[in-house]
């Protein structure tokens, strides 16, 4: 049987999971900073002509701060917790690849409630390349994915992606903002149907169509 209500949301505590908590509020600025400013090296050096002697300088430069940063790493799934705009807050895993806080890989991608589900914009460079000046197939997937999940979190409890279904409609270019919509259509005891979609001036590039599965949450 189909229930077409949704369960009320639940925002657990990852603390019940075992998981350490950060506050976004908390995460330093020169954290923030050195985050933004990795993420711009990464987009450079992949694009970068520079010569030898300049490439084995900067290996060179790049292999001290390495060591130097590599002290008291976080635990694994550690969280941030983030007040969003309706004035409720979400838990997301500090590194994570589309979303995360201290990721210099991730874009970031950030997603905020609205009346229908959840909705953020995202302009993608090289780094994110698939065929020439478009966005990778799989990077696509991975924005929806965060999207499908992060809007059956708000609206019903966090859970995992059991389906991911991606209609790739147009190519997703690069160097275009990119905005990001899902909303729950309906649940079904743990699964929760949801449809997340990419639009470049308003026409859809990429829609999907997903069943996450809410996780057990403790007592
Ligand atoms: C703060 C906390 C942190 C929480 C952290 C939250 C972070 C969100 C992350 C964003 C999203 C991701 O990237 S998640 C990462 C990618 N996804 C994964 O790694 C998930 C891997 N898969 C699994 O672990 C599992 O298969 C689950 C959890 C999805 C389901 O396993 P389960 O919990 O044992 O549930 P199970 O009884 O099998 O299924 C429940 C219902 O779903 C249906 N179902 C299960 N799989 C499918 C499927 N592929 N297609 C259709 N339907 C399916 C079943 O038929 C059943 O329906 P019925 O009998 O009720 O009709």
């Amino acid at each position: 049987m189909t229930v077409n209500t949704q369960p009320a949301p639940q925002r657990p505590d990852p603390r019940a999971f075992g998981l350490p908590v950060v506050e976004q509020a908390d995460i330093p600025a020169e954290l923030r900073d050195l985050v933004a400013r990795v993420h711009t090296l990464i987009d450079v050096v992949a694009n970068t002509g520079a010569d030898t002697d300049t490439l084995a300088e900067a290996a060179a430069t790049i292999e001290d701060v390495t060591a130097r940063l590599d002290v008291a790493r976080r635990q694994i799934g550690t969280m941030v917790r983030r007040e969003l705009d309706d004035g409720t807050a979400e838990h997301g895993t500090i590194t994570n690849i589309v979303a995360g806080d201290t990721n210099p890989a991730a874009p970031p991608l950030f997603l905020q409630p609205t009346a229908e589900g959840v909705r953020g914009e995202v302009t993608l460079g090289t780094l994110y390349q698939g065929p020439p000046g478009l966005v990778h197939g799989g990077w696509i997937a991975a924005l929806l994915d965060q999207a499908v999940g992060t809007a059956s979190s708000l609206a019903t409890s966090p859970g995992l992606t059991a389906k991911l279904e991606v209609d790739y409609r147009r190519p997703t270019p690069l160097f275009n903002p990119l905005e990001i919509t899902a909303e729950v259509r309906r649940t079904e005891r743990r699964k929760v149907f949801v449809t997340g979609r990419i639009r470049v001036n308003g026409e859809i590039t990429a829609e999907a169509n997903a069943i996450m599965v809410r996780v057990e949450i403790p007592a």
